[in-house]
């Protein structure tokens, strides 16, 4: 991480836990983390480490319990639902393990779906980013006229439509096989690279982790 680059996530001292058959459970203890402007971060950590529980404060999709988060220096901790959402939709991309797609919309509408809501609709993007993906062949199929690989390089391409300034993706190929989660983590990384965006990856494969530009985990309720 370069000192010079401006710093696109900011989050600082950030405790969530969690209360479950009577019994408190400090999931996330005080975790501090700073990603710049194009930097592509892997997080790992063991199951139930808090890995989504972070994901979901920094996307205001969850509520912390202390600390903050800024996004290029502005403070999101306390805005409410509808500033959440605007923030969602504007400089947020969204993936997830599960594809989150809308089953009765075609690929095109899916592709386009976050970036028309969110009144950034550029079709020549757009159109780039189906031939990148190798969707431009499947635009009028539906959801479950695609393979799962396909299905998720729909939600990369809806996720980035819009040029978010940050893409927080949980798992996102998880559901894939090694070959096809290689192949779609290969083509993120470039779409990233290309967009200019910064990304936050969750994954399980220390493998994957590796091919990005720094590799955090999370242990203990803190960032080692
Ligand atoms: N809504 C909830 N209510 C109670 N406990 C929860 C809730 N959500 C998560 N937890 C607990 O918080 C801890 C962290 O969960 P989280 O899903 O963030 O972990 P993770 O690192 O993403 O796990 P995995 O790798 O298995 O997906 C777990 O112990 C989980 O059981």
């Amino acid at each position: 991480m370069t000192a010079d680059k401006e710093i696109v996530l900011s989050v600082r001292h950030l405790t969530k836990a969690y209360f479950a058959a009577g019994e408190k459970v400090d999931v996330l203890r005080g975790v501090n983390l700073s990603i710049a402007a194009g930097e592509r971060v892997a997080l790992t950590g063991e199951s139930g480490s808090g890995k989504s529980t972070l994901l979901h404060l920094i996307a205001g999709l969850d509520r912390a319990d202390g600390g903050e988060i800024d996004f290029s220096g502005t403070p999101i901790t306390n805005l409410g639902e509808a500033g959440l959402a605007t923030l969602r939709r504007d400089r947020l991309g969204l993936v997830f393990q599960q594809f989150n797609l809308i089953p009765s919309l075609s690929v095109r509408d899916n592709l386009a779906f976050q970036s028309r809501i969110a009144g950034r609709h550029d079709a020549a993007w757009l159109a780039q980013l189906a031939e990148r993906l190798g969707l431009a062949g499947f635009l009028d199929r539906y959801p479950e006229q695609l393979s799962g690989g396909q299905q998720q390089r729909v939600a990369i391409g809806r996720a980035l439509a819009v040029k978010p300034s940050l893409l927080l993706a949980d798992e996102p190929t998880g559901n894939l096989d090694e070959a096809t989660a290689d192949e779609v983590l290969a083509l993120t990384r470039d779409l990233v690279a290309q967009t200019g965006c910064s990304l936050l990856m969750v994954t399980h494969s220390t493998r994957l982790a590796a091919t990005l530009d720094r590799h955090i985990r999370l242990s203990a309720g803190l960032i080692a």
